[in-house]
């Protein structure tokens, strides 16, 4: 069975649920009191999709102001891209948008954007309507869910739609030549997940 391998890397304000969304993902896992995430952190996780095993590289960068500067390590050579807003923090959702900005100038020119409206079981604080966050969406062409990391809403849907839009070559390039960045990034950076 052939296997692909997917670069994708996450991005968002502090505390939107980045981390908790990788958990999820790769452990099916959830932790109310899991830190803040230091620099980034790098989880693999295999998945058979029709025919296939992909195989996603996922690097969760720290969402805080003071680690903003190194971003551009993790976006770079990605196929995609989770932009993760908190449903119940209207600021969050305009942090966003600057991270699709950033993307568009200095993002790979066919990276495929994902947003994620996270928190979706706190429906009660609900800041963003999700029409309004769907729409910006459709505006830029990108992959729009609400999920919740919490609660294990959407978080696999994800994944797929982004294995869906990545055409097998981007695929094979956004993989190649990696093995130098990774291999030393890990060990400064991994993190236990939850
Ligand atoms: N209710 C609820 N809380 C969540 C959800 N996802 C994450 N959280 C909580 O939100 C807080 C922040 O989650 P993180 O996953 O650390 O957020 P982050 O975006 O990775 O934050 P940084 O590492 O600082 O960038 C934690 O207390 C989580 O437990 C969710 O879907 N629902």
């Amino acid at each position: 069975m052939a296997l692909r391998e997917l670069k994708v890397c996450l991005l968002g304000d502090t505390g939107v649920g980045k981390s908790s969304i990788v958990c999820r993902f790769v452990e099916d896992s959830f932790d109310p009191n899991i830190n803040p995430t230091i620099g980034a952190s790098f989880m693999t996780k295999t998945v058979q999709y029709q025919n296939e095993m992909h195989k996603f590289l996922i690097w969760d960068t720290a969402g805080q102001e003071r680690f903003r500067a190194l971003a551009p390590m993790y976006y770079r050579g990605s196929a995609a891209a989770i932009i993760v807003y908190d449903i119940t923090k209207e600021d969050s959702f305009q942090t966003l948008k600057n991270w699709v900005k950033e993307l568009r100038q200095h993002g790979p020119p066919n990276i495929v954007v994902a947003i994620a409206g996270n928190k979706c079981d706190l429906l009660d604080s609900r800041e963003v309507p999700e029409k309004d966050a769907k729409d910006y969406a459709d505006s830029i062409h990108a992959i729009f869910v609400e999920t919740s990391a919490k609660n294990a809403i959407n978080i696999n849907e994800v994944f797929v739609e982004i294995s869906k839009r990545i055409p097998v070559a981007d695929s094979a390039a956004a993989t190649s030549g990696k093995s130098f960045k990774l291999g030393r990034q890990v060990s400064e950076s991994r993190r236990t997940c939850c």
